[in-house]
């Protein structure tokens, strides 16, 4: 199983510990493509600050993208790129799980909330210590 995560980098690091966490659990159930995007060395300049180096993170990241068998984003730290990532996702109808959570105090995007007629785009509010159980739950679901 190749796993596609989606997290903000140049939208802010705040929540690279709980990416981390994601990524850890996500690779007890597959390849995870975008390891990267848990690292605590990346910080919100992102991989390359050259304006070359974005087309090749572009292409790169689409490429796996359209590997991938699923997409999981964290989506509490708004970030343009995971909101375009996640477009294209549906865009290539992948089973996409979205990870969101109420204790930031932020509302989240109703154009991801509101996402609830497209299929297999779930939006899952949690808290960090309930990681590991919903992904159980969702990777789970994925066998019915
Ligand atoms: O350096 C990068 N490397 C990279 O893989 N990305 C991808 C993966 C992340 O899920 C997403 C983050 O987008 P943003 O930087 O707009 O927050 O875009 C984004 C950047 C920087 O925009």
């Amino acid at each position: 199983m190749k796993v596609y995560f989606c997290g903000s980098i140049r939208g802010g690091r705040d929540d690279v510990h709980v990416y981390r966490r994601i990524v850890h659990a996500l690779q007890s159930y597959g390849t995870v493509l975008t390891e990267h995007v848990s690292s605590a060395e990346l910080s919100d300049r992102g991989e390359n600050n050259a304006a070359s180096g974005d087309q090749a993170i572009h292409n790169r990241d689409l490429d796996w993208l359209h590997q991938s068998d699923v997409v999981v984003a964290e989506v509490t730290q708004p970030s343009l790129g995971v909101g375009y990532e996640l477009g294209r996702a549906v865009d290539m109808k992948k089973k996409i799980f979205c990870l969101f959570r109420p204790s930031s105090g932020r509302i989240l995007s109703a154009m991801i909330r509101g996402a609830t007629d497209v299929e297999n785009f779930v939006v899952r509010d949690y808290s960090e210590d309930e990681v590991e159980k919903v992904l159980e739950q969702f990777f789970s679901s994925l066998k019915n």
